[in-house]
């Protein structure tokens, strides 16, 4: 990865998110590597112009609310951090994210903003996403309806995108467009132009910690020896439990509100990356690879789907993580005590159980035996625990890219390309057939009775 050899192979590409956070230490012999910094200078030049309001809009106020316009890697990794380091933005900036192609989604963002107040960024590698693209050109007709003069777009609407051809052919400015490289997943774009959002969220500076905390993980996982070496620890538990004992998934659980979009937007990182049964050479694997990813932000877990992951009969590997101090001290850390009180007692809890013996200790001699029995835990479950001092977008850098080295390291032991998704790919040929087909019951030609039965039912009932 870090020589830049073409890791992705069934794509011929290099895969160097590693480049994006590099300030000039590893030295990254790939084409586009030397102009990162030059896009890092047009996103702080960009982001303090919309922050300190020398940038207006079209009726020469300043910009209030953001909207990103992007799905997967263009949408995930941006809302996971802003959420996650909404302490350190600027409070009279809104920042919103359309993803979904749902009409509901943009419709209902775009009324809460001002069109003369609200910068749109259209993020998308590819700048081909349907999903974007559609949701880009309702909020560029929704702009119009009020700005009416095209010659405004330009105030307020600006590209993430490696293709400038079907940037400037939209209508965006290339100046107003925010340049990346091939050699940069969706999935690990965060660090990117795709960032833009984040920046003006957090400010530049805290990007560029953000940046910085990445690197060090980066440094850490390139120099430890691997037994120290915290990407390849937590991959070859992982590993340990999904391939040995049959664990077919593994829960996020980070006890901070702040970081209720981590499972989400790992969901993504490590399902896109290693959700595949081919390996790279072409041959079907016959040992588990990917594991499903899920989770959410303690204690909200607990009083939800803990009971399975506790007395299930499935075993769940968890991860646990944690900030020892936090920013929202209310109540002299009150809240803080409590909700780490709990991120210490369910790894205890998930280890070490509570015998038969114990129980009958506890309710007596009068109980049945079926309550007795209700009330054992069998222990044994595995988890790890991360902690770290305080959430900042230092250390959420490297917690994030020590779970991509994570991720990046099981694939080479499974002998996966982590880096290519050609599984989100016969779906959206298939949609696009459909929807060539929506308009007459006789033009749905091709499918089985169940999809055609479908079609039909829809074609009768809908109204528009
Ligand atoms: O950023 P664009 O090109 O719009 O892609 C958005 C997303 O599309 C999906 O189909 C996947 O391939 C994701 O990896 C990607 O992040």
């Amino acid at each position: 990865m870090f020589a830049g050899e073409h890791i992705n192979t069934s794509e011929d590409r290099a895969v160097l998110h590693v480049a994006l956070r590099n300030f000039d230490d590893f030295k990254i012999q790939e084409a586009g590597a030397d102009e990162v910094s030059g896009v890092l200078d047009h996103i702080k030049e960009f982001s303090e112009a919309i922050r300190n309001g020398t940038w207006k809009g079209y009726t020469g106020k300043t910009i209030n609310t953001i909207v990103n316009i992007g799905i997967g890697g263009s949408d995930l990794g941006p809302v996971m951090v802003t959420e996650a380091l909404k302490s350190y933005s600027k409070r009279d900036l809104t920042a919103h994210f359309v993803s979904n192609i749902d009409g509901t989604h943009i419709a209902e963002i775009v009324r809460e903003c001002d069109p003369e107040r609200t910068l749109f960024i259209i993020a998308s590698k590819t700048f081909t996403t349907q999903e974007t693209i559609t949701n880009a050109e309702s909020a560029r007709e929704w702009f119009l309806s009020s700005a009416k003069d095209k010659s405004h777009v330009a105030k307020h609407f600006v590209a993430l995108s490696t293709n400038t051809k079907a940037v400037t052919a939209f209508g965006i400015d290339e100046a107003n467009m925010f340049q990346f490289w091939d050699w940069v997943g969706g999935r690990y774009s965060l660090w990117s132009a795709i960032g833009l959002s984040i920046a003006l969220s957090i400010g530049y500076d805290n990007f560029q910690q953000l940046l910085q905390g990445a690197h060090g993980m980066d440094k850490h996982f390139k120099e430890t020896p691997l037994e120290n070496n915290l990407p390849v620890l937590l991959a070859v538990i992982g590993i340990w439990y999904n391939d040995f004992y049959g664990a077919q998934t593994h829960a996020l659980l980070p006890y901070d509100q702040y970081l209720h979009k981590f499972a989400d937007y790992f969901q993504q990182g490590d399902m896109e990356s290693n959700g595949k049964f081919i390996t790279k050479n072409g041959q079907r694997v016959d040992y588990q690879t990917g594991p499903i990813i899920w989770g959410a932000a303690g204690t909200n877990g607990q009083h939800s789907f803990y009971q399975l992951v506790h007395q299930g009969t499935k075993l769940i590997p968890a991860d646990f993580i944690a900030p020892a101090t936090s920013l929202n001290p209310i109540g002299g850390s009150k809240h803080h005590r409590i909700l780490l009180s709990n991120y210490f007692a369910q790894p205890e809890a998930l280890a070490f159980g509570k015998t038969e013996e114990e129980v009958r200790k506890e309710v007596g001699s009068n109980a049945t035996e079926a309550l007795v029995k209700s009330k054992v835990f069998e222990g044994n479950r595995p988890s790890n625990s991360i902690m770290f001092p305080l959430m900042t977008p230092r250390t959420l850098g490297a917690l994030i890219a020590l779970y991509e080295h994570k991720i990046f390291t099981q694939g080479v032991i499974w002998g996966i390309n982590s880096f290519d998704q050609m599984g989100v790919e016969l779906g959206k040929v298939l949609a696009k057939n459909i929807l060539s087909q929506l308009d007459k019951p006789a033009d749905v030609k091709g499918h089985d009775s169940s999809t055609t039965g479908l079609i039909h039912y829809y074609q009768k009932y809908r109204k528009e």
